[in-house]
C-alpha cells in the first residue's frame, strides 16, 4: 500500500467498498467483489488479532531468555516448526514455500524483539 493509499484507509473510517474499480465495472461484477471481499475483511481483521495474540506470548518468551541470558533465537525450533507448517500447509493446499517464508518472516521479528528485551533487561541491571 502506498502513503497516499495509506492516508485514504483509515482504520476509523473504513469503507469496506472503497475500490479503484467503482465506476469502471459492472454493478453486478462490483457487487459480487464487494461480497467476497467482506470474507477478506474479516480474515484480515482475525491475522491482525492472532498476530497480535502470537506477538503477546513471544514478548513472554522474550523476558525469560533475557533473564536466563538464552540466546534470542532457537534454530532446532524454527527447523522443526517450519516442517510441520509445511505439511500443514500442504494439506491444506497453500504453498508450502510461501507458508515457511510467512514463518520466518514472522520469527525474524521476533528475534529483533527478543534482542530488544535482553538489551532493556541488560542496561536495568547495570543501572542497579
Ligand atoms: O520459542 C521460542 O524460543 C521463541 O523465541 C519463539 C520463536 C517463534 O517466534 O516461533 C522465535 C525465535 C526462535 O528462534 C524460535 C521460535
Amino acid at each position: 500500500m502506498t502513503e497516499q493509499n495509506h492516508a485514504l484507509a483509515d482504520a476509523d473510517s473504513f469503507d469496506p467498498s472503497a475500490s479503484s474499480l467503482a465506476g469502471h465495472v459492472d454493478q453486478a461484477v462490483m457487487d459480487e467483489l464487494l461480497s467476497i471481499r467482506s470474507s477478506i475483511d474479516n480474515i484480515d481483521a482475525t491475522l491482525v488479532y492472532l498476530l497480535a495474540e502470537r506477538f503477546k506470548a513471544t514478548q513472554k518468551v522474550g523476558v525469560l531468555k533475557a533473564t536466563y541470558k538464552l540466546p534470542a533465537g532457537d534454530p532446532g525450533r524454527e527447523a522443526a516448526q517450519i516442517a510441520r507448517l509445511r505439511r500443514l500447509a500442504e494439506e491444506a493446499h497453500l504453498d508450502p514455500a510461501f507458508a515457511e517464508k510467512f514463518l520466518n518472516f514472522i520469527i525474524s521479528e521476533v528475534i529483533r524483539h527478543h534482542e530488544a528485551i535482553a538489551e532493556d533487561h541488560q542496561a536495568t541491571i547495570a543501572q542497579a
